[in-house]
């Protein structure tokens, strides 16, 4: 089994450059946006998301998030225009949050933390496979999106019922509709990235939503009931699970609105 990389202290995103030297690499992500700094960019293109809720395969704890992944072998469910050229196919979507709401997203703005953030994963069809993409500098596109906490919300994240999945818990999970994941304004940031865990890989565009989604305080209770550890295991909450901002380096981060 490949390191044991995790949220902790001891194995933590200050220690990932132990094992995964690019952790320290020129494209890393997230990063701070800064909109006072980004440059409208006129050609960008509005993004393209075309999802088949058919295409939703299961919902997997893999004891660093929660996944539902997306059959992929054909381009059922894609994204294609916004700052890519090509067709890209959506790979799987998770989440990453914080024991407490003023703490969980990977990406900030100005600053601000969201109490958690979504990832909708694709890969460049010019590639065979995600595997092959993943190592590519224009390999992956992720889609990030805020959650930010209403009172209430009539956003069912109707996953929610998988609840008290162990780390490796795996179960079939249909015809869920990522569409209704995205806010309803699609304006975004994007600049070039990497992977948020490990292997960190620097193949990600970024395109990051300025508006984000609602989510419940129920919804993000059901969040920090999941586990890390595996069964049998000490119980160990899922939280935290969020890498903290990384230096730009110099990178341009483009709006696709004034
Ligand atoms: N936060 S994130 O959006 O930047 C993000 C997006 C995709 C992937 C990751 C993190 C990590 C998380 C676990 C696997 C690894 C990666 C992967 C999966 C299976 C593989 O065969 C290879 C790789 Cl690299 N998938
Ligand atoms: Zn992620």
């Amino acid at each position: 089994m490949s390191h044991a990389w995790g949220y902790a202290a001891n194995n933590g995103p200050d220690k990932w450059c132990d094992n995964f030297p690019i952790a320290n690499g020129p494209r890393q992500s997230p990063i701070d946006i800064v909109p006072g700094a980004a440059s409208f960019d006129a050609e960008l293109k509005p993004l393209n998301l075309k999802y088949d809720p058919s295409t939703c395969l299961d919902i997997l704890n893999n004891g660093h998030s929660f996944q539902v992944t997306f059959v992929d072998d054909s381009d059922s469910s894609t994204l294609t225009d916004g700052p890519i050229t090509g067709t890209y196919r959506l790979k799987q979507f998770h989440f990453h949050w914080g024991a407490s709401d003023d703490k969980g997203s990977e990406h900030t703005v100005d600053g601000t933390k969201y109490p958690a953030e979504l990832h909708l994963v694709h890969w460049n069809t010019k590639y065979p496979s995600f595997g092959e993409a993943a190592s590519q500098p224009d390999g992956l596109a992720v889609v990030g999106v805020f959650l930010q906490k209403v009172l209430v919300t009539d956003l069912f994240l109707n996953f929610s019922y998988f609840l008290h999945c162990f780390q490796g818990k795996q179960t079939t999970f249909a015809n869920f509709d990522p569409a209704t994941l995205l806010p309803g304004s699609l304006d975004y940031w994007t600049y070039l990235g990497s992977l948020t865990t490990p292997p960190l890989l620097e193949s990600v565009t970024w395109i990051v939503c300025k508006e984000p989604i609602s989510v419940s305080s129920a919804q993000m209770a059901k969040f920090r009931s999941l586990l890390f550890s595996a069964e049998g295991e000490t119980e160990c909450c899922m939280v935290d699970n969020y890498r903290p901002p990384q230096p730009l380096k110099g990178r341009p981060v483009r709006a696709s609105f004034k």
